[in-house]
Order: C-alpha cells, then structure tokens, then sequence
C-alpha cells in the first residue's frame, strides 16, 4: 500500500470507543479487513471497538459507514451516531446501511431517532421460523430469549442478574451459533423497577464493551414488548446510561452523551 498520512479523531459514547475517518471531501485509499483489523487492535494499533468512516451522500448530511474491529462492516452503531451527532453540531441524517437515522444535539446529550424495530424471524434473521417474542432455545442458563433487529440483529435475555453471567464464555457461543446466520450481538439484561434496566452486550465482531447503543434500544423494546417496563426507560450499562422511548410512531428514541477524545493521524504504510 502507498505511503500516506490520514488524519483520524478518536470518539467514544459511554467508553465504546470509535476511530474516525472523514472522507467527505478527499478520497482515502480502500482499507482492507486487515488494515482495520490491525488498526482497531488495542495491542499494536490504536485500538477501537469500531471503525467509522464518513462519506458524502446525496440525501443525508453523511454516509456513515461502520466496522467492527474484526474488519467487518455492519449496519447500525447507536453510539457512533451520537458521536458523530456530536461531531457534525447541528440536527443531522445519517445514512447507514441499516437505515437513515437522524441526531439532534440537546442539554441531555445527543438525541438519535433510530427508526422502526423489526420483530420478524427473517428480519433478524434467524435460519428458521419461529416466536422472536419468546424463543424456544437456550444456552446454558440462558433462556427464551427475543429477538429485535434494529438496524443490526440483537437477541435478549432477561435474568435476575445481569452481572452474574458468564457473558465472555456465553457470548462468542451465541454470536457464532448457526441459528444466527448473520451472527448476532448477544444482551443480557436486568429488570430493576418499570424505568430501568440493566445491561451487559457481548457485540458481534467485538466482544464485551463499555457500551451498546443498538443493545440498548434493542433490549429496551423487548423488555417493553414483554410487559416488563414502560415505553421511557433508563438502561445503565458499565459505561453509563441511555434513555430509550419508542414512540406511539413505532420509532425509537435513543438519548445520552457523547465525547470527542483526541485527534492524530497514523501512516498507512505501517498497517497490512
Ligand atoms: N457499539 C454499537 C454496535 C456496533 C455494531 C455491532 N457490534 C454489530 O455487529 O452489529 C452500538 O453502540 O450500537
């Protein structure tokens, strides 16, 4: 690969942290799966859960694209969009592949109209037909879970407690089970009154992290899909909380901070 500096800036919402590219206005050589994968690896890169670049696009303020540290590229990413909420300033739409959200700066942190949850088997998808509501599986003391895509594909377990999960040794088994055939992001959740919840996500392509935006709507709509909670929750996760909502309009309501880190650049010449 060609000799060439790239500037990045370095973004997290709630620890989940992201690299980001902008290549609205100049063209970046295609980075392969290995490059992003070497990029995002926290012992010789410099390290993130995600990869962002951003595009121009003829209908949204920005075409952002998402990829897992793993090098592989995804639809949706609910802090990434808060930070680059955060990063663009005004009201915005961005275009993902998993659909055209929108983000409005407020007191209380970036706000992400996330769209619609979809409920069907092969939305998710699943490799067969069956109830997303109340899934006839299980794994290990994990069980009758649901399922919720909202943008990306998302199963959720409801336990007494979330934190005493083996979720490191639970997760890379769900993620890869071929019930899954796009594999999944894996949530492991706690009831604590009607407005709260608690959350630990094992993500796709990753692994644990501080935070999971699309885990927390995901989790948020089974939880009140289930009866369990109202449609205006509070979801704490190790990094901290989101509000979630889903609107008598069917569309979610994503709420909380984000925070820009630092900027540096790095030689494409050093990476594979
Ligand atoms: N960290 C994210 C989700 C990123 C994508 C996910 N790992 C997937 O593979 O779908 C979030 O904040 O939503």
């Amino acid at each position: 690969m060609a000799l060439m500096r790239v500037k990045f800036t370095k973004m997290h919402g709630l620890g989940n942290d992201f690299i980001v590219l902008d290549a609205r206005d100049k063209t970046l050589p295609v980075l392969s799966k290995e490059t992003i994968r070497a990029l995002s690896d926290r012992t010789m890169g410099i390290g993130c859960d995600q990869f962002l670049i951003l595009e121009s696009h003829a209908e949204a303020t920005v075409r952002m694209r998402i990829f897992n540290a793993d090098g592989g590229e995804v639809e949706a990413c609910g802090n990434a969009a808060r930070a680059i909420g955060l990063l663009l300033g005004e009201p915005a739409t961005i275009a993902t592949a998993g659909g055209l959200i929108s983000t409005t700066p407020q007191d209380a942190g970036i706000a992400v109209d996330m769209g619609e949850p979809r409920f069907d088997w092969d939305a998710i998808p699943l490799a067969y037909p069956m109830d997303t509501a109340a899934m006839p599986v299980g794994w290990d003391m994990l069980e009758k879970p649901l399922a919720v895509n909202v943008g990306n594909p998302h199963v959720i377990f409801f336990v007494d407690d979330c934190d005493a999960v083996p979720l490191d040794s639970l997760g890379p088994q769900i993620e890869t089970d071929p019930l899954f055939p796009h594999r999944i992001n894996v949530n492991v959740a706690s009831v604590v009154d009607r407005q709260t919840l608690r959350l630990r996500v094992w993500e796709r392509g990753v692994g644990l992290t501080r935070a999971c935006g699309t885990g927390a709507c995901a989790t948020a709509i089974a939880a009140m899909r289930r009866g369990l909670v109202e449609r205006d929750v509070t979801v704490h996760l190790p990094g901290g909380p989101l509000r979630i909502t889903w609107g008598e309009n069917n569309r979610i309501t994503m709420t909380g901070p984000a925070t820009e880190a630092f900027r540096g650049s790095f030689e494409l010449d050093d990476y594979p």
